[in-house]
């Protein structure tokens, strides 16, 4: 995947990840189905533990035992199913093709080596043969993000403030020109100008290197700020996708509903905000029949219980839904078809 390939697209499909408990083997990402357009931000969004990194991992085939891969696959334009690849191969892909902000990047810097030490590490592990031209690509980067890029890479962790090493995290994502970035938490642990200041640099760098992202937050405002479309996950599964706008705008999945709710400055005025009740499942208790979210679900049904959720597909948009599927107050003129009742999702 040279450059000037353009950014790719991603198709995930089946996909199952699970990890080895004193229960047995069981699934943090179950089924899951979800493309990402070349060229587009998507936002996974969803409670703690409703599997986002865990899906984020699967795009470099990095999930770390007790975990695996059970099923499915992750196809990436110009590299194939990354689920596949193996050794050498998937080395190279990571920081090549794929670039990786993990979750708290402040803290995940080497706090031995300056920044620029760091930069000339990777190059080498990749067989960079032009060491200052990484370099000096890592200060232009770093200088686009606003920040004195010489002093940066001369500097040692703990001489950088939390928003500056989430930019060097962001950096050394781009740094071996990967054109489809994976953002795990960017702006958690920042204050709200860091915050807005990383997302707006996260929107200009997609823009500017023509990038494919991936943002992984439990925040809906992260996403209602950069986002083109949104994935909700719940228990392993995604509820509901679409356009960020119409999602937002209109969510249909219950669980979404009750996301949004809680969200006092998505909804105006502090006194409407709705805590969702309960708590999202852990590994151990995720149904492992019926719909993972009827124990907090409004709407359900006997139904619910057994049947896995049939994914409703509108347009561009979709849920997977028991009560959706009698529900014609949520149809956008196309008429909501009903996919097949296995997870599977329509992008
Ligand atoms: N190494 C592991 N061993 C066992 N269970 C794990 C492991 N890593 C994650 N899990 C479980 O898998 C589920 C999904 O975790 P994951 O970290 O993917 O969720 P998440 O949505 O990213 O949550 P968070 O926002 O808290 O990181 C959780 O129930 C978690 O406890």
């Amino acid at each position: 995947m040279a450059p000037e390939q353009g950014p790719p697209g991603v198709r995930i499909r089946g996909l199952t990840v699970v990890y080895r408990t004193a229960a047995g083997e069981l699934p943090a990402v179950s089924g899951v189905d979800l493309d990402l357009a070349p060229g587009t931000i998507t936002g996974v969004v969803g409670e703690s533990g409703s599997g986002k990194s865990t899906l984020a991992l699967s795009l470099l085939n990095a999930v770390q035992p007790p975990g695996r891969i059970a099923a499915g696959s992750v196809e990436i334009d110009g590299l194939g199913d990354v689920v596949a690849l193996g050794g050498e191969g998937l080395r190279r892909a990571r920081g090549r093709h794929v670039g990786y902000v993990f979750q708290a990047a402040q803290n995940s810097l080497n706090p031995l080596k300056t920044v620029g030490k760091q930069v000339l590490d990777l190059g080498r592990s990749h067989g960079v043969e032009n060491p200052r031209g990484l370099l000096a690509d890592a200060r232009d980067l770093l200088g686009r993000m606003g920040l004195d890029g010489a002093r940066v890479l001369d500097s040692y962790q703990h001489e950088l403030s939390g928003g500056m090493r989430q930019r060097v995290g962001i950096m050394l994502a781009l740094v071996l020109n990967a054109r489809l970035v994976v953002l795990d938490e960017p702006t958690t642990a920042l204050d709200m100008i860091t915050q807005a200041t990383i997302l707006r640099i996260v929107r200009e760098v997609h823009a500017e290197r023509g990038l494919t992202t991936l943002v992984i937050t439990h925040d809906l405002g992260v996403v209602a700020e950069v986002a083109d479309r949104l994935a909700v996950m719940y228990g392993g599964r995604v509820a509901e996708q679409g356009p960020t706008r119409e999602v937002l705008a209109g969510p249909r999945h219950p669980y979404t509903r009750g996301l949004l709710g809680a969200v006092p400055r998505l909804v105006g005025d502090i006194g409407e905000a709705h805590a969702l009740p309960g708590r999202p499942p852990t590994l151990a208790d995720i149904p492992a029949d019926g719909c993972v979210f009827r124990g907090r679900c409004p709407l359900r049904m006997d139904v619910c219980e057994t049947g896995r959720p049939p994914v409703v597909v509108s347009g561009s948009r979709s849920a997977a839904c028991h009560a959706l599927r009698d529900d014609d107050g949520h149809d956008d003129g196309d008429g909501p078809v009903v996919a097949a009742a296995t997870g599977e999702e329509q992008a």
